[in-house]
């Protein structure tokens, strides 16, 4: 008898204790052994609407929801005996009657039925029945967010109904069921938020991006199998998994937080699995699923040849280690897999293969001997530019082009630049960087661009390749000469390169031309557009920071518009103080009122521009009781406090930005060294990106500071 497990089962598996947790396992693996044993405690749950409830004993309190219909068992929820019955009661599980997918959806009359104590208490229906407790009161006067009661007691605005123009046809065909058709004809915006935990997640989603941008998202006719078969329908299989034996169940009831493991959004599982003839990507704002999406994909491949080697990298080396522990929630069941992936950021990569090639191992130069090179060469040619500049020529031109004469120097564009260097101005700089090159020949050290180029060189028109699909999360951060050594070791054929980025990330290399390095993603190109890390609020106004379409160097538009969050939030409070030590006073309030509604510590993460902040974090930190850690310290208890520019890969359940100072952010060193127009677009654009990443870090609660007048971004943001 096949076992289908509902994500709702293993969200509710994760909100009990480790030993009740362990103990409702147990009872899914006798439930999965044999269903029809005697010893296990079975019973119809009468009162609700769907005849096919039951509930399994597993403990004195402890039940398991089970739905049983034809020959299959489905693992519906897990909680204490009310709590189960209750989710019960409410539910029902139907293949929907227009679009054919199977659903739990919420029994209308049953919500408003036990909701009424609670909602009598208040002027009219309150949607929002309270069951999951996403939302806490952790709003009060010190965070000054306005707790839940306030929000329900604020006079509301006149409510205007917005989707009146949609019949029940239309309604019917994103999902909505019968029975709350009527309620989403008459709901305010306001009260959609609420109405839209109730509806199940394909009709929210519809409805929100209807809210959005006034059109419902075309529904996707649904395959002759979806068609045949309700378990075949993207929309079932974003919540519901058919396992095929006892190591399966183990393997998904295991990390029960780490959904997005078990259940892909419709969306995320079409880029996952499908074929692409040459390279491809995904995008999406963030928070999307794009690594979800890149983790995936590699278990496809792995999967679909027992034989294929993979890489899977990124840039940075915590950023890898984060993948390699997704991964290993995703080959929990075939550790074996595992041994197949090469999970390393670019440059180890990069060396693993030159001492492959070469027999050895490569030395590179530090930052600091090249910033010494340079100004030394400068000094000596009487050169007056500024070191940021000459940095800055050297590490995206020369460096990163490997250019090796004055001639290759002038054909090289300088990337969005709208005018050159002059031919003479180039042939008095050339000098300086010719000799940097010649002093590291002369030491036997090479730069990272240096080393990757080699490796393209060893690796260009070899006919083999390590690797038979390569997979690149952050690829928006990639640079020249990475990109170039990817492509030389990237394989002949099919899902040989495929990448996951987001434009709006970019926050640490210049944009270039990825076609003109043979790597063409037009046409493979998909954009995910359901944040499952961020709530509507927080989302809503870090996009602010953001235009509606980006464009790259190749002309591929990333439109960001009609992006909806999977929940509902409080909204991001923005606070400008008259001095440090106001701004001190009130993080630290915030930080304690944080921890007072239950947010551990270490779930918080505090984010400053540059270093020369951080001693502001930390005084919040110390003067909220708190201690204070760094980004990939083991075993810390206390909040993360780090740049900017480490917060990639991290999320928390809040976050703080502060230091967001009108000198502060973008950085006033890097505006003092731009050249030209391009180079000042570029740093606003990097500089607003990198707020953008800081405060898209955060689940639930986001708090940005700065000194009056603060930064000009933070009016962007605040202009909702
Ligand atoms: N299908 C899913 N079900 C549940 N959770 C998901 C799903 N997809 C993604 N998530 C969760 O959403 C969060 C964001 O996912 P992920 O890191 O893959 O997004 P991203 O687009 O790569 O974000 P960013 O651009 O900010 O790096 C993670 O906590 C992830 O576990």
């Amino acid at each position: 008898m096949p076992t289908i497990l509902a994500d709702t089962f293993t969200s509710s598996l994760g909100k009990l204790s480790n030993a009740e947790q362990k103990q409702a396992k147990l009872s899914a693996f006798d439930l999965q052994a044999d269903p029809s044993r005697p010893g296990l405690q079975m019973h119809r749950v009468d009162k609700s609407r769907d005849p096919n409830f039951w509930s399994l004993r597993v403990s004195r309190d402890l039940r398991i929801i089970v739905h049983r219909s034809g020959d299959s068992v489905l693992l519906a929820y897990v909680g204490h005996h009310d709590d189960a019955y209750d989710w019960a009661i409410r539910r029902r599980i139907e293949v929907h009657p227009t679009t054919g997918s199977l659903q739990i959806a919420e029994v209308r009359e049953a919500v408003v039925e036990l909701d009424r104590p609670r909602a009598a208490q208040q002027s009219g229906f309150d949607f929002d029945g309270g069951t999951d407790a996403d939302v806490e009161g952790a709003g009060d006067a010190t965070s000054g967010r306005g707790s839940e009661d306030d929000r329900r007691s604020a006079p509301k605005s006149a409510p205007r109904p917005i989707f009146v123009a949609l019949d029940g046809e239309a309604l019917s065909s994103v999902g909505v069921p019968q029975d709350w058709v009527d309620d989403i004809r008459q709901a305010s915006e306001d009260r959609f938020l609420d109405l839209a935990e109730h509806l199940p997640p394909e009709a929210a989603e519809a409805l929100l991006v209807y809210a959005a941008t006034g059109q419902l998202p075309p529904a996707e006719p649904a395959s002759a199998e979806a068609q045949a078969d309700p378990f075949q329908h993207p929309d079932t299989r974003r919540r519901f998994r058919v396992l095929d034996g006892a190591e399966e169940l183990a393997a998904a009831l295991e990390w029960p937080f780490e959904k997005w493991a078990v259940f892909l959004h419709p969306s995320q599982r079409a880029v996952a699995e499908r074929r692409f003839r040459g390279p491809a990507r995904v995008a999406g704002s963030a928070g999307t699923g794009k690594t979800v999406v890149a983790l995936h994909r590699v278990m496809a491949a792995l999967r679909a040849d027992p034989q294929a080697r993979v890489l899977l990298t990124s840039f940075s080396d915590p950023l890898a280690a984060a993948l390699k522990r997704k991964l290993k929630v995703l080959t929990a069941a075939r550790p074996d897999m595992l041994e197949r992936v090469l999970v390393a950021p670019f440059l180890q990569v990069a060396k693993q293969l030159h001492t492959l090639a070469t027999g050895r191992e490569p030395t590179l130069a530090s930052n600091a001997l090249v910033d010494s090179l340079l100004r030394r060469g400068a000094e000596d040619a009487g050169e007056t530019a500024s070191d940021n500049f000459l940095r800055s020529e050297w590490h995206h031109v020369v460096d990163a082009w490997q250019i090796t004469d004055v001639e290759t120097y002038g054909t090289i564009p300088r990337m969005g630049r709208k005018s050159r260097l002059s031919a003479s101005r180039r042939a008095s700089l050339w000098p300086i960087f010719e000799r940097v090159r010649t002093e590291l020949a002369q030491r036997a050290v090479m730069t990272e661009a240096a080393l990757f180029s080699a490796v393209t060189d060893a690796w260009t028109n070899r006919g083999d390749s390590p690797f038979d699909h390569i997979v690149v999360d952050e690829a928006q951060d990639l640079g020249v000469a990475e990109l170039r050594m990817l492509a030389a070791i990237a394989p002949e054929g099919d899902d040989a390169l495929f990448f996951a980025g987001d434009l709006g990330q970019r926050i640490f290399q210049q944009p270039f031309s990825w076609r003109g390095l043979g790597v063409d993603v037009r046409g493979r190109s998909s954009t995910l557009r359901v944040n499952y890390r961020t709530s509507h609020q927080i989302r809503r106004a870090a996009d602010r920071l953001l235009p509606q379409a980006l464009r790259d160097t190749d002309g591929l538009e990333d439109d960001r518009r009609g992006v909806v969050s999977v929940f509902d939030g409080v909204e991001p409070q923005i606070v400008l103080a008259e001095s440090e030590e106001d701004e001190t006073t009130a993080v630290a309030a915030f930080l304690m009122a944080q921890v007072e509604a239950g947010t551990a510590p270490a779930e918080i993460g505090l984010f400053v521009r540059d270093n020369s902040q951080r001693p502001r974090a930390l005084a919040a930190v110390a003067a909220a009781g708190l201690c204070g850690a760094e980004t990939g310290e083991a075993d810390r208890t206390g909040p993360i406090v780090d740049t900017m520019h480490l917060a990639k890969g991290l999320e928390f359940r809040s976050v703080v930005v502060l230091g967001c100072d009108e000198d502060a952010l973008p950085s006033m060193e890097r505006l003092s060294s731009v050249s030209d127009e391009f180079e000042l677009d570029e740093v606003m654009a990097t500089e607003r990106q990198l707020l953008y990443v800081a405060c898209t870090r955060a689940r639930d609660y986001l708090l940005v500071t700065g000194v009056s007048p603060g930064s000009v971004f933070i009016e962007e943001m605040a202009a909702g």
